[in-house]
This record gives structure tokens, C-alpha cells and sequence, in this order.
């Protein structure tokens, strides 16, 4: 990253974190302030009273800023995606939302407000940053309104019901949030049916039919605060992660999966699909219930049908340079080892072992 950074524009989320976001903001915005005049650079607030008025805000004065700092959750991290993926212009990321699992994984400070903002001056002073993939969802059909950008993961299953439900808790904690959405859901579970037709990193086609109460086309490894849905997703590698349940589980293999949420073991079990996609277009089957609204990054997209597409390292994120080149080197190496661990053909997502 060799541009100059004259002007940081800031927006925070008053509602983050269950309304903790407010002060975090004030708090982030002054330090920058002050860490501005050290290092030469002016900040901005382009904060909304909605995300959609914070977007505007961002998208019409982006010729008056050189970066943008997100304050917030996940669904800051998408909102800057939105704003800014795909212009060069660096995202600064201070991650003090409930679950920020974007941040979590590419190892930026989460609810370290201080720490965050030093990262990201440090970034700015010595110019270095990390360029990551997006995925980009586009409706087809009477959903064509649909035009979206994630960073992390888009939810298609119950993955989305336990989104929506975490969002409309009133328990005090982020995690705690989705640990009770996860126990309600997993008592309604529907088998919905998708119709996937894939096109894999080689360019072959992958068609099916899927009946199952989980999919996910993920670029992070998270979910939910820190639920680790597809530990193998790559964040630099131009794909995207589809991961589903191969059917209704019974209770018996629920009971098995279940102690590995948090363990990166997942996708070690057969009961699970994974293919790694350039591009996937996922549509609902005729007589099976209709999947809830898809969630991307937490925030609601719509309905099916949709096609989502890997935006190769379109998205720039400021990190300090002690993080920037031997972050990704790591990354890269940890998914190609969990991969191998787990006995996965990286190709075609099959089980080689
Ligand atoms: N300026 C704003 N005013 C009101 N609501 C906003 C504003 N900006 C964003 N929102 C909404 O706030 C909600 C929560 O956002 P955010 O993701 O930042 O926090 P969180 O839900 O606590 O964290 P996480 O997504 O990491 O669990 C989102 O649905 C978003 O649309």
C-alpha cells in the first residue's frame, strides 16, 4: 500500500454490541483524532442514524477520504466491503461488536479499542495492509434487487435463523447470544432443499441437490462468536468456502459434531460437504420448506435465488507491518494443513483417507 493517507473517515454503530457501541466509538474517534496530528493524517465521522445512511454517507464522500475505520461488528466489517471493496481504499478495523468474527479471524484485536487503533496508525504510518477476498451476492430472478458484498460468511440454513435470533436476544453477552440461539435452533431444525450448481477452482462444474438445514458459502473461518464452521477457509486464496450438512443430522451424530464447534475438527466429519467455489448459484427446491432469509456478515440480504461470486483479494485492510506479510503466509499454511489433517482432496472436497 503506497498511498499517502491524508484523511481517515470514521463510522461507528451506536447499536453494537447490544448499544456499547456508541462510547467504543467516541472512544476510537478521539484516539485517531489524537493520533492524527501526531502522523499528519485528518479524521472524519461519517457516522448514520441507520447502516444503510452510513453507507450512503460513505459511498457519496468517498472522494474526501484516503481510508475508512469501521467501529462495530461484523456487520461493519460488511458495510465497509460495501462502501469500499474493490477501490484500493484500506479498511481500518476496530472490531467491538458481539461477535466480530472477521476480525477474530485474521487475528486483529477484538474489544481492545486501544490496541485496534494503534494497529491500524501503524498501518497508515508504515503503509502496510492485507488484501483479502469478498464474496459478492447477486440475486437472479425475482430476487435480481439483491447486490451485496460480505467479508466473512453468507448464511443460507440455520446458520441464518441463529443470526436473526442472536440479533433479537436481550442476554447481556455476545457469545452467550449465539450459544442460546445455537440450543433453540437445534430443536427446530427443517431440512430445506437447495439446488447448488458450483464451478470449483479448476473450472469443473459441481451440480447437485442438497437437503439440509445448513449452508454456508463462507471466505472466513467463523460464525456466531468464534463457532468455527469451515476451518479451512482461506481468506487470500480468490475462492470461497461452501460448506452444508450432507443431511438432518440424528441426534446421535448431533451429539458427535457438536463438542467441535470451537475445535476446528468440524469438517472432519463426514456428515459434513465442502467444496471450495469460484462462484456457486444456489436456488431453492419446489416442495421443501422455503431457507430463511440469507444473512451476510449479520445483516439480512434476502431470499433465494442467488449467485455468489469470489472477489479475489478485493478488499484492503489496514494491519501493522509486524502482522501484514507473515499473517497471510500463516494462514495460508494453517488451512492447507487442516485440510491434509482431515484427509480432504483440497480439489474436489471429497474425503481421500
Ligand atoms: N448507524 C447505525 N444506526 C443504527 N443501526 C445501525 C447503524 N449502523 C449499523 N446498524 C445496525 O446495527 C446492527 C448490529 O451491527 P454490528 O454487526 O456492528 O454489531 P453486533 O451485531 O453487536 O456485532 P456482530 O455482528 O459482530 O455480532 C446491524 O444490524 C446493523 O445494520
Amino acid at each position: 500500500m503506497a498511498e499517502t493517507i491524508g484523511t481517515v473517515a470514521c463510522i461507528g454503530n451506536p447499536i453494537a454490541d447490544k448499544g456499547h457501541g456508541e462510547e467504543a466509538y467516541e472512544r476510537a474517534f478521539d484516539l485517531l483524532g489524537r493520533e492524527g496530528e501526531r502522523y499528519g493524517f485528518a479524521v472524519m465521522d461519517l457516522t448514520g442514524g441507520s447502516f444503510e445512511e452510513s453507507l450512503a454517507n460513505a459511498r457519496q464522500h468517498a472522494e474526501l477520504y484516503d481510508a475508512l475505520v469501521v467501529v462495530g461488528g461484523d456487520g461493519m466489517i460488511a458495510l465497509g466491503a460495501n462502501a469500499i471493496g474493490g477501490s484500493g481504499k484500506p479498511l481500518g478495523i476496530v472490531a467491538v461488536g458481539s461477535g466480530n468474527d472477521f476480525a477474530r479471524g485474521l487475528e486483529l484485536p477484538v474489544n481492545r479499542i486501544e490496541t485496534a487503533v494503534e494497529g491500524i496508525v501503524g498501518a497508515i504510518a508504515c503503509g502496510t495492509s492485507l488484501d483479502v477476498d469478498m464474496g459478492h451476492v447477486t440475486g437472479i430472478g425475482e430476487s435480481a434487487s439483491i447486490d451485496r458484498y460480505y467479508a466473512g460468511m453468507l448464511s443460507c440454513g440455520v446458520d441464518a435463523s441463529i443470526n436473526d435470533r442472536a440479533n433479537h436476544s436481550h442476554l447481556p453477552n455476545g457469545s452467550l447470544r449465539y450459544l442460546a440461539a445455537v440450543a433453540v435452533e437445534l430443536t427446530r431444525l427443517k431440512a430445506y432443499g437447495y439446488h447448488v450448481r458450483a464451478v470449483l477452482a479448476d473450472g469443473r462444474v459441481d451440480e447437485r441437490d442438497i437437503v439440509s438445514p445448513l449452508l454456508t458459502v463462507a471466505n472466513s473461518r467463523h460464525i456466531g462468536g468464534g463457532i468455527e464452521v469451515c476451518p479451512y477457509a482461506s481468506f487470500d486464496d480468490g475462492l470461497l468456502d461452501l460448506v452444508w450438512l450432507d443431511h438432518m443430522p440424528k441426534l446421535g451424530e448431533l451429539a458427535r459434531i457438536v463438542p467441535n464447534v470451537y475445535n476446528g475438527r468440524l469438517l472432519a466429519h463426514p456428515l459434513f460437504g465442502w467444496r471450495r467455489v469460484r462462484e456457486v448459484e444456489i436456488s431453492h427446491i419446489e416442495g421443501y420448506p422455503m431457507p430463511p432469509m440469507l444473512m451476510a456478515d449479520g445483516e439480512y440480504v434476502g431470499d433465494l435465488p442467488v449467485r455468489v461470486t469470489a472477489m479475489d483479494r478485493a478488499l484492503r485492510v489496514l494491519v501493522p507491518p509486524a502482522v501484514a506479510d507473515q499473517q497471510l503466509r500463516r494462514l495460508d499454511d494453517r488451512s492447507s494443513v487442516v485440510i491434509r489433517r482431515d484427509g480432504r482432496d483440497s480439489l474436489t472436497g471429497e474425503f481421500v483417507c
